[in-house]
């Protein structure tokens, strides 16, 4: 992989704050994602002042909604030239289908399948009966069918999702560079070095860079693993 897979996940509430942070790493990640953290304090202005940093933003949306709906939110994001937007597989086949066909030029479109802070126990309280894996795999092939350019998966599932669906767009987070000692609130960890090996296309990256002590030296011993 020549170039660097890794966007750093800016769930920050100042704006100043997350913009000092991502010019202080900015040599040693990829990207920039915004979630909704981000979005809903800053909204599209926040999102203008970070393209001033140079990087590619991926906006972490999560949509989830009735097909119109979310069409309209993706043809207003426009403006914004997202390189990535987030929708959820769950919002179902037509869901997915509009969202791609409203997305803007050069968007890719990847909808998440099972977030990576839920395990098995919790997909049972939710009436879902299958393990992660195959609920994950099931909703890539939906998604898949869907005509997304690829899905957010955990580091354990992208080895299989990558094998049938061989040139996917393939978004992990839940990347934990300490080998899930520090996992919060995530359940289905891997470090970034086993995900890219695993076939993931983009790292997703927050807590171990924006929370670590020197955050330009976990970007870059992180950058050193890959
Ligand atoms: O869509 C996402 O990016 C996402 C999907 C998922 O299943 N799990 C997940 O953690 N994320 C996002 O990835 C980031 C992970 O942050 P850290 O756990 O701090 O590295 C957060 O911004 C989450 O919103």
């Amino acid at each position: 992989m020549n170039h660097n897979p890794v966007y750093l996940a800016l769930d920050l509430p100042r704006l100043d704050a997350a913009e000092a942070l991502a010019r202080k790493v900015a040599g040693h990640i990829g990207g920039i994602k915004l979630g909704l953290e981000f979005f809903c304090a800053h909204g599209h202005h926040g999102v203008l002042q970070m393209h001033k940093v140079g990087l590619p933003i991926f906006l972490d949306l999560k949509l989830h909604d009735i097909p119109n709906t979310v069409a309209a939110a993706m043809q207003s994001i426009h403006v914004l030239e997202p390189a990535i937007v987030t929708v959820h597989a769950s919002g179902g086949r037509a869901m997915m289908e509009d969202a791609k066909a409203a997305a803007g030029e050069n968007c890719k479109v990847v909808a998440v399948t099972v977030l990576t802070s839920l395990d098995e126990g919790d997909l049972s309280t939710m009436g879902i009966g299958e393990s992660a894996h195959d609920h994950a795999l099931r909703l890539a092939d939906l998604a898949h069918s869907a005509g997304l350019d690829g899905i957010v998966c955990s580091g354990q599932e992208v080895g299989a999702v990558r094998r049938q669906w061989k040139d996917g767009y393939f978004v992990v987070p839940g990347l934990r560079p300490d080998d899930g000692k520090s996992k919060g609130d995530q359940k289905r960890t891997v470090t970034p070095r086993e995900a890219r090996d695993a076939g993931a296309s983009v790292l997703v990256i927050g807590r171990p860079i924006s929370r670590a002590e020197d955050p330009l030296a976990a970007a870059r011993a992180i950058e050193g693993t890959l």
